[in-house]
């Protein structure tokens, strides 16, 4: 598997021989499960490596330094970035989280077939589990890959960070604007941009970005607000059309 190596050599991280068997168990199952439950439109195996297994690591691969960190997926769809992040930690826990009962459904028997004891799926929306006192400023990382607009995922995902934790939003392009309004939303919800990390996929070289955000001081209750309202009107938006790259990866 020269391609896998070359991959897994940019990334400055290995996976052993149990990793492996479960990135190709994992390929297999999101194959199978996508007829049933169309998950994702990414089937062909070296772009599965690419934008699903590389891609999910790379926003992570920073934190790699750190054990038994406690972490959170919202918005994990199929399971990315949270399931390859779990398989690459064994010792870390995270948590995979999406409000669509039948996603939530794949993830947990996927977990289950590929025998990932450091995670578990959970449903529901972010704006209401980071209100639960178990859920609440309870972890170190929160990460959100394609899930909304970036200062929409800094309302979800930061109010489950505790202080001195981090945020990593995985984003395609990345304009001024969306920084800006960022910048405002953080300044709500006690955080600080900490790095822009710009980069481009190993083989297709499609651009990509990791904005990682520090959590520095305890957010207000009222954060996130009622589910839907982060959407309708985003914090720290500025006045005029959002740019046509907030959704895209
Ligand atoms: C485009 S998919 C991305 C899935 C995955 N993160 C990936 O990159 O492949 C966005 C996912 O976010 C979930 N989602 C959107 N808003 C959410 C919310 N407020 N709470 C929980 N999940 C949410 C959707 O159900 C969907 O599965």
């Amino acid at each position: 598997m020269e391609y896998e190596q070359s991959l897994w050599q940019e990334l400055g991280w290995q996976p052993d021989s149990e990793q492996s068997r479960q990135f190709e168990r994992l390929y297999a199952l999101v194959i199978a499960g996508n007829s049933r439950l169309n998950l994702t439109r990414i089937t062909d195996r070296e772009e599965f490596w690419e934008k699903h297994l590389w891609d999910s690591l790379r926003g992570a691969v920073s934190f790699f330094e750190r054990k038994d960190v406690s972490a959170i997926d919202i918005g994990s769809g199929a399971g990315f970035p949270g399931l390859p992040i779990a398989i690459a930690r064994p010792d870390w826990y995270v948590l995979l989280l999406d409000s669509v009962r039948k996603k939530v459904g794949f993830i947990a028997s996927t977990l289950q077939a590929l025998g990932v004891t450091n995670a578990q799926a959970l449903c529901g929306r972010a704006e209401e589990i980071a209100h639960r006192r178990d859920h609440r400023e309870s972890y170190d990382l929160a990460v959100l890959r394609a899930v909304a607009p970036a200062n929409v995922c800094a309302e979800y995902g930061l109010p489950f960070v505790k202080v001195g934790g981090g945020a990593v939003l995985y984003r395609g392009n990345w304009e001024v604007r969306e920084e800006v309004e960022l910048a405002r939303a953080c300044a709500a919800l006690g955080a600080e941009i900490a790095e822009i990390d710009a980069f481009e996929l190993p083989v297709s070289r499609a651009v990509r970005h990791c904005i990682v955000l520090n959590k520095t001081a305890p957010g207000l209750r009222v954060f996130p607000r009622p589910a839907g309202l982060p959407v309708q009107h985003p914090l720290g938006a500025l006045e005029g059309e959002p740019p046509a790259s907030e959704q895209a990866h």
